[in-house]
């Protein structure tokens, strides 16, 4: 089976050029002149558009069990939502829960996803039990293709690990060659804060932000980083969101350590504005790190280009304001942490395109060649070339949108980003060949989606 795609731009990291790209079976054939080929079964009429690598979103929370409920996606619906969005691969955590074994931990989340994804996915694993044998299993995982680890300095009694702990896992890290990935908050510091906010009767949840204050990050940040350094294990710090996080992490990647971060669109797009709205719909914008005032969004944008932010995942880790934000009325700490996004992150990056913040390259390096590169994923994933899978996205640029959980695929019942206009919109989806999202339906499959055994970070070689 033949298709070809005609007429389009091909937008690499590398930058855009006018292309076709054929595909055969489940990769790209060909990135040849317009009008080399004509031979096909199929053809999609690419002109007016882009074609882009299909998107990887290196940090999803689909059916996670957490706060006392679970993510409100599963893979099935979490993966057909990415897949709407111009994102053909996730990397989801799989949860090693107190007492819990890594490698049992890992079987229970292949059987959660295995023959439900509509789209590619691969895991990282959450240590939050470290000990000799969880460091030993660490080996077995990364054998397994799982090599990057999260781990908290956040979360007390829960996911949270000592500075000792994560001294140790990050030791094993380096001799296996394997990624830490730090959620940076100063959680001993932060459950004073919040305590003190609750007995104080400040149960609002824009208190949730502001328990949670930027130095508490930049320090935490500034910790992990000094561990790595210490243990000489790489470091990537997830869903970074402030600007005291991000002069951490540009210092050291100034010095030459190898420190990379990832930021979110909610980081971008959305602050602390938000977790004020009245009536409790604060709670929707609940998520750790949480929104931060609106000035930290241009120095996001700045890392963004400098590159000392390397990629944009979503933390995708929706929960139902009916039901589950709700726990929380009355007390912002027992609102689930996570807000819905996997759906929207190509969309709104290409908002930093339109309004000149980031180059067309970099929106696709830092939404799919990137995250490919960094969790070992590249050339297969991440680029529009021969031989890689034909992950392929169709991108209308002038079309408009406006965001609304009437219209969106996410299986949660509101949308952070209810009445935002956007300009760009994804047209065409094929993941390994298979056109998935064309003509404002969905053609995919649960079941479609393969995982991926993933090689070690390709920046350390
Ligand atoms: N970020 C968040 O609030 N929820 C998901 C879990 C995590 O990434 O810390
Ligand atoms: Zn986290
Ligand atoms: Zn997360």
């Amino acid at each position: 089976m033949r298709t070809l795609i005609r007429g389009g731009t091909v937008v690499n990291s590398g930058g855009p050029f006018a292309a076709d790209v054929l595909v055969d079976g489940e990769t790209i054939a060909a990135v040849a002149a317009p009008g080399l080929f004509t031979d096909a079964d199929t053809v999609i009429d690419a002109t007016g558009r882009y074609v882009l690598p299909g998107g990887i979103d290196a940090h999803t929370h689909m059916e996670m069990p957490f706060g006392g409920t679970s993510s409100s996606d599963t893979f099935a619906t979490g993966t057909a939502a990415a897949a709407w969005g111009g994102t053909t691969t996730i990397i989801d955590f799989a949860v090693q829960a107190k007492g819990a074994s890594l490698l049992a931990t890992l079987d229970k989340w292949h059987e959660k996803a295995g023959g439900h994804c509509a789209v590619d996915y691969s895991f990282h694993m959450i240590v939050s039990d470290v000990n000799d044998t969880s460091l030993k299993e660490m080996e077995s995982c990364v054998a397994a293709g799982v090599n990057s680890f999260k781990m908290f300095m956040a979360y007390p009694g829960v996911f949270y690990a000592t500075d000792g702990e994560i001294l140790r896992a990050m030791t094993k890290a380096r001799e296996t060659g394997a990624m830490v990935m730090m959620h940076a908050e100063n959680g001993i510091a932060i459950d004073q804060l919040v305590a003190q906010a609750l007995a104080d009767g400040r149960t609002d949840p824009v208190h949730h932000s502001l328990t949670r204050p930027p130095e508490l990050e930049g320090e935490a940040t500034h910790r992990a980083i000094a561990l790595a350094a210490v243990t000489g294990a790489p470091l990537y710090i997830v869903h970074l969101s402030s600007r005291h996080a991000l002069d951490a992490v540009t210092a050291a990647r100034d010095s030459g350590q190898n420190v990379f971060a990832e930021t979110c669109p909610q980081y971008l797009f959305l602050s602390i504005e938000d977790m004020a709205r009245p009536d409790f719909e604060g709670a929707k914008f609940v998520c750790s790190p949480p929104l931060r005032p609106a000035d930290h969004q241009l120095d996001l944008w700045r890392g963004l280009r400098t590159n000392d932010l390397s990629v944009v995942s979503t933390d995708h880790c929706p929960f139902c304001f009916a039901g589950q934000k709700e726990l929380g009325r009355g007390d912002f700490s027992r609102i689930p942490n996570g807000m819905p996004g996997v759906e929207h992150r190509m969309d709104l990056l290409h908002q930093g395109v339109v309004r000149g913040e980031i180059s067309l390259s970099r929106w696709v390096e830092i939404s799919a060649t990137t995250p490919a590169r960094m969790f070992g994923l590249y050339p297969r994933k991440g680029v529009v070339a021969p031989g890689s899978d034909a992950d392929l996205v169709v991108y209308d640029p002038t079309a408009t949108q406006v965001l609304s959980a009437a219209t969106h695929h996410m299986n949660v019942d509101y949308s952070a980003y209810e009445g935002m206009e956007l300009v760009g919109r994804v047209e065409t989806v094929l993941s390994r060949g298979s056109v998935v999202v064309a003509d404002g339906a969905f053609h995919g499959r649960e079941g479609h989606g393969r995982f991926l055994d993933r090689d070690l970070c390709q920046y350390l070689r």
